[in-house]
């Protein structure tokens, strides 16, 4: 073979053109870690040798100082070495070079020795190890890295869950940072070349797993250089196929002499295992978190107890204290209500004659009408346990905790069997699926609702779980939410009428002190406060009752009560706030205008108490009026009520020389009740007997755009009307105005009473029989009845309409 046939000085020689002192000075080829750095300071101080050479030397050095099979010619190199370390003295041709290549000569020697002691010593400690791997991987800086794993013990404690997780990650630690050596010395292509292929050593090259060369060499190579397995790194097989082209046509190689190259995959299987290793602790790890959250045994409700149901447990020894005559009024919905109670009082009686029971009934109606109030009385009245919970606490960000919760609802309602689960404000996650436009937000919401409609679905009567649902907007719910079998009953609650109030009144005053009849009180307070729910009844008492507190009295009076009422309406008086004397005469002229349309319109309601108090909601004067709980509004009453509202604003007009912005929210008002007018009751003849309904927030108008300017000339023609009338009205009355203003700017306040001093009896019945009964004090009349009007009065001429 051409490689073997080259001689090892013509080898150097043939690279002499090549930058060896380059190559070595990044990075040791052939010598232990010691040695590294004196051949570094060494080739940095011998600018004028000749580099191959140089190279020659340390070759030279090397083979002699470790072969047991000296060649001749090696072994006198190693000889005039020492003679030459030995005399020093011993003087050459050119002293000065001489000199100089003996000290170099020296050096090297010394090196070669202490590499080979080196050698030695790791030789033997290896054997005692029996660990000739572990010697291959300390590469150059085998002896630290030997040591370093004598030192190295591996404590392993008992493993359990996350110590399985930490363990495996530190295996896969260990493997990268050092399992991923391949077991030899590394050298870089430059030295691969320059040492050992320029020189003929290598026999053959091995790529393995396409990014290491193991080289393998002849048996004629250096002795040094064969006594350890030697390997470098590849960046793409190509770039090495291509090198590797490139140096054996350098090397003048025939193509029938090249250097075979294997290419090989090593340790596939555990290579593999490594390799997914992250991915499979990953993995394991949310598994194995998943498992918790959900699985049947997950503590506290799973990961951070995030799927664990938020309901409160009300027990009825300890909190359930509420029976049905706690709660007044609404005695259908009490009635309907009962059937449950009776199933879950006697279960038998039903089961036994084959009846169902409804799964759960849904309680809608405005806020504060006593809908929680009623499931708990239920629960009360049956003596068992009632799990409350908010429809929003099953709304979270991520999909699926929804669900849980939902799960974990329905199981401990089970395990505490009979028991009522009342899910509040239902609407949070019943709105019909596929309604809302936001995009991706509906997930978890839908999520959470299949889950409750499976959970229904999937417990048995004789579960004896009965599920009350509460919600304002009964319009929005998903209608599988309401199919028998679900959600069977629908108990609808409404704002309570006189008689309701009257019964919540006598509820809440029980707990009152007051002198007064509480007959009497109760009917008085209810015809004032029409439009109240039970929620607004139980604040007005309590509100009462500190009022008296304050103002330190022995007991709740009337005028308590009355400040009360005022305060929930308008809110708090705030007499901090000073009006300038010009504003001040703006307010009471405005609210003149009010009131004075109030007196003298017929289907106004009764007008009860004018003020120009500032008070905490934003108004600086405001009309108190009596409204009756109709259930219908005639076209008549309509138009009275803009013109009254309009009041304000035209008085403005009669009586200062610009308008203020005082009359926002009755625009607003008079607006809204036009285009209801216009588009819900069928009240323009120009728009005709249609209702566009506009209750759920759409992109597209339900009507064309024809349609839509017809409707805002509709608007605006009743409201214009609604003003003509008011101006008609008051003034023929400009001088009751003046003399209800003039009022107000001295007193601040008027009642029902100043107003009859100061207008005269009211030309018209009040439509309001309740408060004809409890507050005017006349006998009842009915409403249905109208007085017949003066004719003096625009309010008496029927209200225009298109
Ligand atoms: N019919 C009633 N009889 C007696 N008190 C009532 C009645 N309705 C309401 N209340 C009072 O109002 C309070 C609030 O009522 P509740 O919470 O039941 O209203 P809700 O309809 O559930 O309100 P929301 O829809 O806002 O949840 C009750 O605690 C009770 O004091």
């Amino acid at each position: 073979m051409m490689r073997r046939a080259i001689p090892l000085i013509r080898s150097v020689a043939g690279i002499g053109a090549r930058p060896i002192f380059a190559s070595s000075a990044r990075g040791p080829l052939l010598m232990g870690s010691t040695t590294i750095k004196e051949n570094l300071g060494m080739s940095s101080c011998l600018p004028r040798l000749q580099r191959q050479s140089v190279a020659s030397m340390v070759f030279r050095g090397y083979s002699t100082g470790n072969h047991k099979d000296e060649k001749p010619d090696k072994g006198a190199a190693r000889r005039d070495s020492n003679e030459e370390h030995n005399n020093p003295e011993k003087s050459p041709e050119n002293p000065s070079e001489d000199e100089y290549v003996t000290q170099v000569r020296q050096k090297l020697a010394k090196a070669m020795e202490k590499a080979k002691r080196d050698r030695d010593r790791d030789g033997e400690k290896d054997k005692g190890n029996k660990e000739d791997e572990e010697r291959s991987f300390s590469g150059t800086s085998g002896k630290k890295k030997s040591q370093g794993q004598d030192s190295i013990e591996f404590n392993i404690p008992p493993m359990q869950g996350n110590h399985i997780i930490i363990a495996l990650l530190a295996t896969y630690l260990v493997y990268l940072f050092i399992f991923d050596r391949p077991a030899g010395r590394e050298l870089t292509w430059q030295e691969f070349r320059v040492s050992l292929l320029d020189k003929g050593f290598v026999e053959r090259l091995t790529v393995i797993n396409r990014k290491l060369v193991r080289v393998t060499l002849k048996s004629n190579a250096d002795s040094l250089a064969t006594s350890s397995t030697w390997y470098f790194t590849i960046g793409s097989v190509d770039s090495f196929e291509r090198n590797l082209e490139e140096a054996q046509k350098e090397l003048k190689i025939p193509a029938s002499d090249r250097i075979p190259v294997a290419y090989i995959d090593e340790g596939g299987a555990w290579n593999t295992i490594l390799a997914l290793l992250p991915t499979i602790v990953v993995v394991g790890a949310l598994f194995w978190l998943n498992r918790r959250a959900t699985g049947a045994n997950a503590p506290g409700g799973g990961l951070f107890g995030v799927g664990k149901s938020r309901a409160r447990l009300f027990n009825q020894e300890t909190d359930i204290k509420i029976k049905f005559k706690d709660v007044a009024g609404m005695d259908e919905a009490k009635e309907e209500i009962m059937e449950f109670v009776k199933f879950l009082k006697e279960p038998a009686k039903y089961e036994r004659l084959g009846a169902k029971i409804p799964r759960g009934a849904i309680l809608s109606g405005p806020p504060g009408t006593g809908k929680t109030l009623l499931a708990k009385a239920t629960a009360g009245e049956a003596a068992v346990p009632f799990l409350s919970v908010s429809g929003s606490e099953f709304v979270e960000m991520f999909v699926g905790i929804g669900a849980s919760r939902v799960r974990d609802l329905f199981k401990t309602a089970r395990k505490m069997s009979p028991c009522i689960i009342f899910v509040d404000e239902i609407d949070a996650i019943g709105k019909a699926r596929g309604r809302t436009t936001s995009m991706g937000a509906n997930d978890e919401r839908e999520a959470t609702l299949n889950q409750l409609l499976v959970e229904m679905d999937g417990f048995q009567t004789s579960d004896h779980v009965v599920v009350l649902a509460g919600t304002n907007r009964p319009d929005v719910l998903d209608s599988a939410l309401m199919r028998p079998g679900r959600f069977d009953r629908h108990i609808n609650i409404d704002l309570p009428d006189v008689e309701g109030r009257k019964a919540i009144f006598l509820v809440h005053l029980a707990k009152i002190k007051t002198f007064l009849d509480l007959d009497n009180l109760s009917g008085k307070l209810a015809a004032l406060t029409a439009g109240f729910s039970g929620a607004d009844i139980a604040n007005c008492c309590n509100e009462a009752a500190l009022i008296a507190a304050r103002k330190q009295a022995n007991s709740v009076e009337m005028i308590h009560f009355e400040a009360a009422i005022e305060r929930v309406i308008a809110g708090i008086e705030k007499k901090s706030r000073v009006l300038t004397k010009e504003d001040q005469r703006t307010v009471a002229y405005h609210e003149a205008g009010h009131a004075v349309c109030g007196w003298f319109l017929e289907w106004a309601d009764p007008l009860l108490k004018v003020s120009i108090i500032p008070r905490s909601i934003g108004a600086l004067g405001y009309a108190q009026y009596a409204p009756a709980d109709n259930m219908l509004m005639s076209e008549k009453q309509l138009m009275d009520r803009m013109t009254m509202t309009l009041g304000g604003r035209v008085s403005e007009e009669m009586h200062f020389p610009t308008v203020t912005s005082g009359a926002v929210d009755d625009l607003k008002k008079v607006t809204r009740m036009a285009t209801m007018m216009v588009t819900q009751w069928g009240m323009s003849r120009k728009v005709g007997l249609v209702n566009f309904d506009q209750s759920e927030q759409t992109f597209n108008k339900p009507f064309s755009e024809e349609t839509a300017t017809i409707i805002d000339e509709e608007v605006r023609r009743i409201a214009t009307e609604a003003h003509t009338r008011c101006v008609e009205l008051l003034t023929a009355k400009r001088n009751e105005i003046k003399l209800i203003a003039e009022e107000l700017l001295s007193k601040e306040v008027i009642n029902r009473e100043d107003l009859e001093r100061l207008l005269g009896a009211r030309p018209f019945a009040d439509r309001n029989a309740a408060f004809e009964k409890y507050v005017a004090g006349k006998k009842e009349t009915s409403p249905d009845l109208p007085s017949p009007p003066p004719n003096d009065t625009p309010g008496a001429e029927p209200a225009p309409t298109a």
